[in-house]
């Protein structure tokens, strides 16, 4: 379903402090000061099946995140091909990736980003609030997403007078309204108690059985169980 290969990711760095670099033996002068790359994927080759969970794991900063916004086509990679279903993202126009990703991509972070204004309902609604108007059979969607997250009953409050947890099942709830086939969560339990994010992975393994396939990066070890396959990555390069 998902397959990477040869992806690389250089990120231009801050310039080098003024230190000069040598090129060929000789100064680089100033005015060529060359800005220091950091590679974040230096050659990814990864396949995921369709109904896959896997887990991606490695120290900080070694290009977990941003393998995760490559699969989900948010950032593009500097060299290499990103298919999925066969579909060479990298070849499309950035109007046909956006239109792709809305469809086909459910994402779950860290930080739930709800918007305070906008009661509980619509948040989960507002993929459908942002393309236009609101049918009733999307409220009842809404709906029966948030009892599936265990918020029955929650759609008319404030979104910021939930806790931590809670706002993370909002965004759950949110990333599922379009119905993806695909969900990449990024730390999705982060700074949650063990029974809250084993509540979150259980949603997600229930998913999963659902036939979804589901990407998540964590640094936690314990939660990988959940996951078939652990993919571990460090300084870009998957551990093999
Ligand atoms: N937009 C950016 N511009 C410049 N460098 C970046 C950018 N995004 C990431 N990097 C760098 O790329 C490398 C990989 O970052 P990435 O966020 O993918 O790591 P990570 O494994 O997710 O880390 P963490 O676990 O700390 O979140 C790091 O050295 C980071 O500083």
């Amino acid at each position: 379903m998902i397959e990477l290969l040869g992806v690389t990711k250089t990120y231009q760095g801050p310039w080098n402090g003024g230190s000069r670099e040598r090129v060929r033996g000789r100064d680089v002068p100033d005015y060529l000061e060359r800005k220091r790359q950091i590679h974040a994927l230096a050659g990814i080759d990864l396949r995921i099946e369709q109904g896959e969970f896997v887990a991606i794991m490695g120290p900080s900063g070694s290009g977990k995140s941003t393998l995760l916004s490559v699969i989900g086509l948010l950032s593009q990679p500097t060299e290499g091909a990103v298919f999925i279903d066969g579909r060479d993202m990298t070849q499309l126009r950035e109007r046909e990736r956006t239109r792709l990703r809305a469809r086909r991509i459910g994402f779950v972070f860290q930080f739930p980003s709800l918007v305070n204004t906008l009661n509980v309902r619509e948040n989960v609604l507002l993929p459908i609030l942002l393309r236009g108007s609101v049918t009733k059979s999307d409220r009842m969607r809404a709906d029966a997403l948030l009892a599936r997250v265990g918020l029955t009953d929650r759609g008319e409050d404030r979104s910021f007078t939930l806790s931590g947890g809670e706002q993370r099942r909002v965004a759950l709830a949110r990333a599922l309204m379009g119905d993806p086939p695909l969900l990449l969560a990024d730390e999705p339990t982060g700074a949650l108690d063990e029974e809250t994010a084993e509540e979150m992975m259980g949603l997600f393994s229930r998913l999963q059985a659902e036939g979804k396939t589901v990407v998540m990066v964590t640094h936690d070890r314990s939660l990988t169980r959940y996951a078939n396959r652990t993919v571990k990555i460090q300084s870009g390069v998957i551990e093999t």
